[in-house]
């Protein structure tokens, strides 16, 4: 498979080095220093995108992508006001586009712990829920996209709270989501239901870059010769 790597960054090295070991072709590394590569014709030469930038650049990347008619795997997080806007220009355009805040299997499955034990929780009154996400200090967005999926997977078990706000709070009606910026932290996620009684916590730690990597490529080959908009519940048949 002959992939372009939009954005050649920290996870742009980790997947170019996880898709070469499975005998895919890299034709071209792109980063803020090579934009000429984001047209059509250089573009087209690959059998799919994938896409890890800037929250300032995805948007205008996934566009190139479609308007080139090739399939795009997007982790880049921080953006997401757009998404809407990109899944319908997706589905205008028949083109194939699949995000994911977190493409590691243990985060994914991660995901689906988080959203059965917020409807365990939804109604015990006594438990309050929050969350803590720990990244690198180059980091460019808080909270992570990973710990926004899990807030949406909460709040939407647990009626009781209107919203997520980023730092600790007492209000009942929201999740505080704390983020720390630390050295090296490939990101870990905490999610803690304190009652006057007990203490409930689950946590994922990523000890490298290699999950979310691994996930990226696993989910351009299953990409490859789709249209539509998908998630990494499809990949892993979640
Ligand atoms: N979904 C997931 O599983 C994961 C998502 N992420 C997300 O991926 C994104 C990238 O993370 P990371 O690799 O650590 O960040 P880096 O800062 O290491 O890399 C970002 C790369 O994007 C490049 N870039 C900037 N602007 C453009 C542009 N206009 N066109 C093409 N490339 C551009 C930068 O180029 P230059 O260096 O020249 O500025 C750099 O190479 C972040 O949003 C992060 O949150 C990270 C890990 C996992
Ligand atoms: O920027 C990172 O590094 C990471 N970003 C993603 C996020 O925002 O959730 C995924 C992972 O936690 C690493």
């Amino acid at each position: 498979m002959k992939i372009a790597l939009i954005g050649y960054g920290k996870m742009g090295k980790a997947i170019e080095a996880i898709a070469q070991g499975r005998g895919h072709e890299i034709v071209h590394r792109i980063d803020i220093n090579s934009s000429h590569l984001l047209e059509k014709e250089q573009l087209q030469q690959a059998d799919v995108a994938i896409e890890f930038t800037t929250p300032e650049t995805a948007y205008h990347n996934i566009l190139k992508c479609f308007a080139a008619n090739v399939p795009v795997v997007c982790g880049t997080t921080g953006w997401l006001e757009k998404l809407p806007e990109v899944k319908a220009q997706c589905l205008e355009q028949h083109q194939a586009f699949l995000y994911a805040s977190n493409f590691s299997v243990g985060v994914n499955i991660f995901f689906e712990l988080n959203r059965r034990l917020a409807e365990l929780m939804a109604t015990q009154s006594d438990y309050r829920s929050s969350m803590v996400e720990i990244h690198h200090t180059q980091k460019k967005d808080a909270p992570s996209g990973t710990a926004i999926t899990l807030a949406e997977q909460i709040l939407e078990k647990q009626p009781a709270k209107t919203g997520w706000v980023n730092e600790a709070t007492t209000d009942p009606t929201k999740l505080g989501i704390v983020s720390e910026r630390v050295d090296p932290a490939p990101g870990t996620h905490i999610i803690q239901y304190d009652s006057p009684i007990d203490s409930i916590t689950i946590t994922h730690t990523a000890h490298s870059r290699e999950g979310f990597a691994a996930g990226a490529v696993t989910a351009a080959e299953w990409l490859k010769d789709k249209k539509g908009i998908f998630s990494m519940k499809d990949v892993l048949s979640l």
